[in-house]
């Protein structure tokens, strides 16, 4: 297996032009492949989840125009839902963006289609998901293990109606359904059933939505009601804000050992919430400055804290590398969903801080890192989960090296990582 050693760093400083948010990108791709008209796309990520979602929709007949660099894409919407006339099999990685929505798309849509993963994709749950599309009629049927995919989908017309749908695991359901809803015949009515996890990404869904022409009201995050038998309208253009979680470890390494590092491509108006990432490294006392169109982080002596993170669960990650370098043990609350992403994180964190010489304790949806005297040098199993990867890059800001195994499993959200974090060591 490949592995990358990453030689202690005294100091680091510099300016990062962010890649494209990968939750903006794969949402955009999919409302300018239903709208009406045509979207210029500035910005896309170039990455494994983005290019499933440029596969499912060449897949499904949609024509778009990628640039030689892929961050420029020109999509041809279709002004309404797919309609493909064969059967399909789509292979869709590890994508949570792509799955999640998609699913709810070709279930409305008059396509025949096969969706497929990696491994572990067939142990992320989508039960709740299957389960709200049901309550329309929809025919989709698990071909494995029940909740789970790989799915068939045997899409149809649905009608729009009252739903429930359990908001406790992931909020790219609600997401999907909300995203295909305006797209439906009569209007949806949408009730959550428990408490709605990652609500910023709702925010995001719902801000997106809006550009292409479509409102939605909620009450609080618990009702979302949506008029059916309307079109998305493409905006035009479209500059994807830069990636706010891939943000984060930029900044911590700023935190950490700075200089200053400034991050371009968000600031202070930015949709994503994973910019919170910096007001929770603010509360641990690094600098922060925000601007319209950048984040800049200065070391200053870090505490560590104990906070609820079930609202930015990527960002919150590398909370947890950051504590290391923390006055004092950090708490990162609420984050059970942990368990169910790339892979489970709560554990896969917890033994790999371990190896590093952190005292951790792993609870069902906490952990608490009590950072040691001296980081040790450790070779840190990835799990195929690219946050892992990135997240534990930071150990490097010790006086140990760090050793990554399988860096290349950044590719599913940022390919050039490694080369980007290089560069920024003095
Ligand atoms: O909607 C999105 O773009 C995402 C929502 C979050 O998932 P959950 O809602 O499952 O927490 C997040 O972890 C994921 O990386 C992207
Ligand atoms: C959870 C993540 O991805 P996905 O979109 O596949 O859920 C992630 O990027 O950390």
């Amino acid at each position: 297996m490949k592995t990358l050693t990453l030689n202690p760093i005294a100091k680091v400083a510099g300016e990062v032009h962010l890649p494209g948010s990968k939750s903006i990108s794969n949402r955009v791709l999919l409302l300018a492949a239903l709208a009406e008209g045509t979207t210029f796309i500035t910005n896309l990520l170039d990455s494994d989840d983005v290019k499933h979602m440029l596969n499912a929709l060449t897949a499904l007949g949609v024509s778009y125009k990628l640039s030689a660099c892929r961050t420029k894409c020109e999509v041809h919407g279709l002004g309404g839902l797919f309609n493909h006339p064969h059967a399909l099999t789509m292979f869709l990685g590890n994508a949570g963006t792509a799955m999640r929505p998609l699913t709810a798309a070709l279930a409305a849509s008059k396509v025949d289609i096969t969706l497929t993963g990696e491994p572990r994709m067939y142990e992320r749950p989508i039960g709740h998901l299957v389960d709200a599309l049901r309550q329309l009629n929809a025919e989709i049927s698990y071909l494995d293990n029940d909740g789970f995919p790989p799915l068939r989908i045997h899409g149809k017309a649905l009608s729009g109606g009252k739903m429930q749908i359990d908001g406790s695991i992931s909020s790219q359901f609600l997401t999907a359904v909300l995203m295909v809803a305006p797209l439906l015949d009569g209007d949806s009515e949408i009730d959550i059933i428990g408490e709605l996890v990652s609500k910023p990404y709702i925010d995001i869904t719902l801000a997106l939505m809006q550009r292409f022409g479509v409102s939605v009201t909620h009450h609080d995050y618990k009702t979302f009601s949506i008029a059916g038998n309307q079109l998305y309208k493409s905006p035009g253009h479209w500059l994807v804000e830069g990636d706010a979680s891939s943000a984060s470890y930029f900044l911590a390494a700023a935190a950490i050992k700075g200089g200053s590092i400034k991050v371009t491509g968000i600031g202070k108006h930015a949709v994503q919430g994973d910019i919170h990432f910096a007001d929770a490294l603010a509360a641990m006392g690094a600098d922060v400055a925000w601007g319209d169109d950048y984040i800049m982080v200065t070391r200053n002596q870090l505490n560590g804290i104990d906070r609820d993170y079930n609202a930015i669960p990527d960002a919150a990650m590398t909370i947890a590398t950051t504590a290391l370098f923390a006055k004092g043990p950090t708490v990162i609350r609420n984050v059970y969903n942990w368990r169910v992403k790339e892979t489970d994180r709560l554990a896969a964190m917890a033994t790999e801080l371990r190896k590093v010489g952190a005292e951790v304790e792993e609870g069902h949806d906490y952990l608490k890192i009590v950072p040691p005297a001296q980081l040790k040098h450790a070779s840190i199993a990835t799990y195929n989960d690219h946050r892992m990867a990135m997240c534990f890059s930071l150990v490097a800001l010790s006086d140990t090296p760090v050793t990554i195994e399988d860096p290349d499993c950044t590719a599913k959200t940022f390919p050039g990582y490694f080369d980007t974090f290089a560069r920024l060591a003095l």
